[in-house]
């Protein structure tokens, strides 16, 4: 996902103007896109706007989709620039060199032969996390190899490989055994014969270890990720490499085809999408990309079938709930906690403040996806979900409505439930931390600061009559209740460096006090 942070660096080397109170980068989708997006290594750039507050839109630009941090790549371009030849040619030589070094087709050769060795010749080289072949020994002998490579381990990539854990593009963190084999037990009770797995490596194994092994399950799964070191495992009809922020396959029209292939199989019947962004990732070109993949499946399906929506289930921290339901209404969050490996702070079993914050997004029915009673989940009837042991009905907000398996606390001043540790203050006329500061700007307007609407809406914004007309016909529709809501949910629509980066250190502060 693309690079708020470290392209406001570039915005402002670029001369533009500094940062004055809150600013951010907003990612925009033209809705009629007069020319398409430059490219960078990792496919179609997303446009961005900086926004500062008390200011107009600034000046549009492309950066990459996938990496957030510049060092990753580095692509930036204003909107409004014509390149020179020679500079596109450059470019172009330079989206090539980034490409890996072996082609799709070329991986899955080679491991056609490397599992016909024998196990004594089955070496992989940890520094360049390569699965070697006899006539690549002499290259790695310097390397630190291991050998013996097993069909356990070669099933088994995500654990042998090194997951990437730069934080700020990849931030592959691999789900606990735990939260694997919750997810892989549940998809027979729910019916469910194919996954299409998008950035999930390691459930992506366990449903084909699955298949393979003892128990004979008939789960097929499709893996889609950015990282090509997967390339070496699998064959084209099991992985793809895949941009998930731009819907971007590596592998042009034959990789799209094998995913709408499986996609649309059995008319579309028994498929579910598994997905576990990087959890820095902008939750809208996730939406736009899961958009995509939905109406890839639903292209497939016949027209009686046409109310059907593609089982989903979208693993992300529980603060992005409204944002993530602005975009797919009919998802609801599941309490389970999702755990994972190399995650020191996200672990199962603690308590307070250091549960994980991730939970599961999806528009299957909460009351069929029986939470483990073993781990403290309840059922309860009057929610017609599984809950945590924690998480209990306020008769007041008849709803089970801690989202953070804590306990939460009614304030019948706010008129709903919130986190224990916050008290209600009268000067803010709402509950908040104790040791908040009372009238403190909240996030507002960037444009002309008012609390009650976003920058997208301001009505002092000239830029776009699109968006006046909107909040026009906003007024004109909404009831005051309605219209509180709206504002809420508008308010979540504003991504901005400040916001995301309150919205880290909260998780941050969540996570470590
Ligand atoms: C948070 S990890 C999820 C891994 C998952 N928990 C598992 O154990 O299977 C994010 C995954 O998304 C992949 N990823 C990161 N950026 C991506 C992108 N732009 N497009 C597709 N996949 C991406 C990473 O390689 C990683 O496998
Ligand atoms: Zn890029
Ligand atoms: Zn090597
Ligand atoms: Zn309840
Ligand atoms: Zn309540
Ligand atoms: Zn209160
Ligand atoms: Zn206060």
């Amino acid at each position: 996902m693309a690079a708020p942070r470290e392209w406001l660096g570039a915005v402002e080397e670029e001369g533009n103007s500094g940062l004055q109170g809150s600013s951010g980068v907003e990612v925009v989708f033209p809705s009629d896109p007069a020319t398409p997006a430059p490219v960078c290594p990792h496919g179609p750039t997303l446009l961005f706007v900086k926004v500062n507050q008390g200011k107009e839109e600034s000046r549009r630009f492309y950066a990459c989709s996938a990496c957030r941090d510049r060092k990753d790549c580095n692509f930036f371009q204003w909107e409004d620039e014509k390149l020179s030849e020679a500079r596109l040619a450059a470019r172009e030589a330079h989206n090539r060199r980034c490409q890996p070094p072996l082609s799709r087709t070329q991986c899955a050769e080679r491991y056609l032969k490397f599992i016909e060795l024998p196990l004594a010749e089955r070496r992989f080289c940890q520094r360049c996390q390569q699965l070697l072949l006899p006539d690549d020994w002499e290259k790695h002998r310097e390397h630190w190899v291991v050998g013996n490579i097993s069909a356990g381990q070669l099933g088994r990539p995500s654990q042998l490989l090194r997951p990437l854990e730069n934080k700020k593009t990849n931030a592959q963190y691999l789900f606990a055994e735990r939260t694997c084999h919750f997810l892989v037990d549940l998809l027979p009770a729910l019916g469910l014969t194919r996954v299409l797995c998008v950035g999930t490596p390691r459930l992506h194994e366990l449903i084909r270890l699955k298949a393979s092994g003892d128990e004979k399950s008939n789960i097929k799964s499709l893996l889609l990720d950015i990282d090509f070191r997967y390339s070496q495992f699998y064959m084209e009809d099991s992985f793809c490499r895949y941009n998930m922020f731009n819907h971007h396959f590596f592998d042009g029209k034959a990789a799209l085809e094998v995913c709408r292939t499986f996609l649309q199989e059995d008319k579309g019947e028994g498929v579910i999408m598994v997905t576990d962004p990087p959890f820095g990732g902008l939750v809208e070109p996730l939406a736009v990309t899961f958009k995509k993949l939905i109406a890839m499946w639903k292209e497939g399906q016949s027209q009686d079938s046409s109310h059907k929506e593609l089982p989903v289930f979208w693993i992300f921290p529980y603060f992005f709930e409204s944002r993530i339901r602005q975009f797919f209404p009919s998802f609801c969050m599941l309490d389970y906690q999702v755990d994972y490996d190399n995650h020191a702070l996200y672990k199962h079993g603690k308590t307070g403040r250091k549960q994980s914050p991730v939970r599961i997004f999806t528009n299957i029915p909460p009351s069929k996806i029986i939470l483990p009673s073993e781990e403290g989940y309840r059922f309860c009837p009057l929610c017609q979900r599984y809950v945590s042991l924690e998480n209990q009905h306020c008769e007041h907000c008849n709803s089970c409505t801690s989202k953070d398996g804590r306990k939460w606390n009614h304030c019948f001043l706010c008129k709903k439930c919130v986190k224990p540790s916050w008290i209600h203050c009268s000067l803010c006329g709402h509950c908040a931390l104790p040791d908040h500061s009372c009238g403190a700007p909240k996030d507002g307007c960037f444009i002309c600061g008012e609390l009650d609407h976003k920058r997208s809406t301001c009505p002092q914004i000239t830029a776009s009559k699109k968006v006046i007309r909107a909040v026009r016909k906003q007024k004109q529709r909404k009831s005051k209740k309605t219209k509180m809501e709206t504002v809420k949910e508008q308010s979540m629509n504003h991504t901005s460096v400040t916001r995301k980066k309150k919205r880290r250190e909260r998780a941050h502060q969540y996570l470590c006090s």
